[in-house]
């Protein structure tokens, strides 16, 4: 607190500023407000709307968009986030998690740093957070996407909309953005760690799931099918396992388009067709547990498999606030604040 100059400093006729402080910003994908069509419905507006996640000509996307998806998808999205919703907190798990990471960080950190967090769709906005900070007085702010792998879809547009703000800002704090951390040791041993926790012996193959895109996207120049599999290499190198008992898979695909494949659901199906009864899904591209990984993976991908013929699929859960995620967050929040730590300035 000691470089924040005190709002009664200002010369007279000079307006409050508030400086001198570092902020850490937390931003995830974002969910819906509250367990209701409209909420959902938001979100969904939102999200699809923005041309960093699909890129059609908005002359065309636009009215497919408003006039057919808004129309049937929220009531069925509504319905699959009332399986997972947590009554107690009145939150989505993507939220509560992200919420929690940002908390759990706070403590790990010297007091003088602010960490948020936000969404980019949603509440609380990245704008209006990024606001907030500065209010306080960050004119230094480390914008941490909590996507281990780069997309455009992702990481691109958490930054597009921080800039975004900036950009509007008569003083434009200097912002930093966290690369992504794919490779990083420190995840790749937490990841193998959540394995080790949950695969057994009884564990016929274990399916690397990450989200998927449109193939498009990866031919353009996206690396996130490289970092996917660089992820998955690592993780199998720490492991020990070989890429027959652990492979890549994307799930979650929307629209007629071809996405990168294999898609997971072929994989549960083949599994099944090969005669196992045990396998597990792990989804290292989530940091944190949401819609995708609870329900789809959790309770529909299980479903598929068990119609299928087999028996038992787990989701491995993803590693949320637990202390082996906030240790990497941690460390890589302290590798890029590199000369913004209140001790060495
Ligand atoms: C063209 C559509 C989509 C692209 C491209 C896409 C990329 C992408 N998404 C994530 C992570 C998450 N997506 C989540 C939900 C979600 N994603 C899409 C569509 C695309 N995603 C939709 C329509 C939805 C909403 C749910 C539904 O209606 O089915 C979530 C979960 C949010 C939650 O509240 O739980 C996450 C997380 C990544 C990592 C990614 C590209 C790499
Ligand atoms: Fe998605
Ligand atoms: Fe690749």
């Amino acid at each position: 607190m000691d470089h924040v100059t005190p709002l009664t400093a200002a010369p007279q006729n000079h307006p409050p500023i508030a400086f001198g402080r570092v902020g850490v910003l937390l931003i995830n994908l974002g969910t819906p407000e509250h367990l209701t069509d409209a909420s959902v419905r938001a979100y969904l507006a939102e999200f699809l709307s923005d041309k960093r996640v699909v890129d059609y000509p908005s002359i065309l996307w636009q009215p497919v968009l408003r006039g057919i998806i808004l129309r049937t998808r929220p009531a069925k999205t509504r319905a699959a986030y009332a399986k997972i919703w947590d009554r107690e907190t009145d939150e989505s798990p993507l939220r509560r998690y992200t919420r929690e990471q940002a908390e759990k960080l706070r403590e790990k950190l010297p007091s003088e740093i602010v960490v948020d967090w936000a969404m980019r769709y949603g509440v609380p906005g990245t704008a209006a957070t990024l606001q907030k900070m500065q209010d306080m007085g960050c004119d230094r702010i480390l914008l941490v996407p909590l996507y281990p792998q780069y997309s455009a879809t992702t990481t691109g547009t958490a930054c597009d909309a921080a800039f975004a703000w900036a950009q509007k800002q008569p003083w434009q704090p200097a912002l930093r953005v966290m690369p992504a951390f794919h490779d990083n040791p420190g995840l790749i041993a937490a990841l193998a760690g959540l394995c080790r926790a949950h695969v057994t012996e009884k564990t016929e193959r274990v399916i690397l799931s990450f989200h998927g895109l449109p193939e498009r996207y990866f031919k353009q120049g996206d690396p996130y099918h490289c970092h996917c599999h660089k992820t998955a290499r690592l993780m199998r190198e720490a492991l020990g396992w070989s890429e027959e008992f652990a492979p890549v898979a994307f799930q979650s695909k929307f629209g007629p388009e071809k996405w990168l494949e294999p898609s997971t659901e072929s994989l549960v199906i083949t599994a099944a067709e090969e005669g196992l009864t045990n396998i597990a899904v792990v989804t290292p591209g989530f940091v944190s547990d949401c819609i995708e990984t609870l329900e789809e993976v959790g309770i529909g991908l299980a479903e598929t498999f068990e119609e299928a013929g087999g028996e038992t699929l787990t989701a491995i859960p993803c590693l949320n606030s637990s202390d082996a995620f906030i240790d990497v967050l941690n460390g890589l929040v302290r590798r890029e604040l590199g000369g913004w730590m209140p001790s060495e300035s």
